[in-house]
């Protein structure tokens, strides 16, 4: 069976499995701190370093390859030199952007991978970062961390108006229904995404892994608390206009993995 490629539970029978669903995938998949989870609000604490972040190229209008990658639709940057990076938040370094993408459902109420109090969302959006895995400071105190990956996370709600900022995207996903496919969009800025600045400065943050394989342990995850509103038809898009499939039998929908236990594991809040 290790031939076969992970997949989401929802394409397991569709795909007379031949493929992994989210019990089955390996590598790192069945370890002990891994993502997502149920954020339980009355268990979370306080943490006061848990500062505003810094966004640095949030701003910049540019052009963005989207991709339908067989999983998810992937947004990257056409930067051509210009660096998008984040800092501040409680991370431990600076950490340069290398894609965004989404997991949702057709369901208003199943769609996002992380839950608050055990309800999840419609959609959930993932701001990848890297930075270089090593040590922070001169090497007499240096201070390692295996953590080189850091995901800003944020619900998304239908809400009663269109979201303007997401209209490039979603009239983008007609373009690349099959796996493989891609388009460009352009002259757009990742803040075009999401809600205004003020509103960034609540969210959870929690130490995890990829929710796809390999599932790699060396996430730093923040889950901002504001969702982000899309109207219904908007988010319907995803599901409707893309495929996990190249005969496009199989929607793309549900490419959501399942909760993870929490185990020893605390959830800050800022
Ligand atoms: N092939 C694919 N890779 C991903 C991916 C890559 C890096 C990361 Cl960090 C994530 S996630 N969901 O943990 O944010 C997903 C999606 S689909
Ligand atoms: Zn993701």
């Amino acid at each position: 069976a290790e031939e076969l490629h992970w997949c989401y539970e929802i394409q397991v029978e569709a795909s007379n499995y031949t493929c992994l669903g989210p019990d089955k995938w390996g590598e790192h998949c069945q370890k002990d701190f891994q993502s997502p989870i149920d954020i339980i609000t009355n268990k979370v604490k306080v943490d006061k370093n848990l500062g505003p972040f810094s966004f640095s190229g949030y701003d910049k209008k540019l052009e963005w390859t989207v991709e339908n990658n067989g999983h998810s639709v992937s947004v990257s940057p056409i930067t051509n030199g210009i660096e998008i990076t984040i800092a501040g938040g409680g991370l431990p370094a600076q950490f340069q952007l290398t894609q965004f993408h989404l997991h949702w459902s057709k369901t208003m109420n199943a769609g996002s991978e992380h839950s608050i109090d055990g309800h999840h969302f419609a959609m959930e959006m993932h701001i990848v970062h890297q930075t270089e895995k090593g040590t922070l400071g001169n090497d007499n105190h240096a201070q390692k961390f295996e953590y080189d990956t850091a995901v800003l996370a944020f619900l998304v709600k239908p809400g009663s108006a269109v979201n303007e900022g997401f209209q490039p995207l979603v009239e983008a996903l007609s373009k690349i229904p099959r796996p493989e496919m891609s388009t460009t969009i352009g002259q757009i800025s990742l803040l075009d995404f999401l809600p205004n600045e003020e509103k960034l400065r609540h969210y959870f943050r929690y130490l995890g892994s990829l929710t796809t394989p390999s599932c790699d342990e060396t996430v730093i995850w923040t889950v901002f608390e504001d969702p982000i509103e899309l109207h219904r038809d908007q988010i319907l898009a995803f599901s409707y206009k893309l495929y996990y499939d190249e005969d496009q039998k199989l929607n793309m929908t549900d490419n959501v993995r399942p909760v993870q236990d929490q185990g020893q594991r605390t959830v800050y809040k800022s």
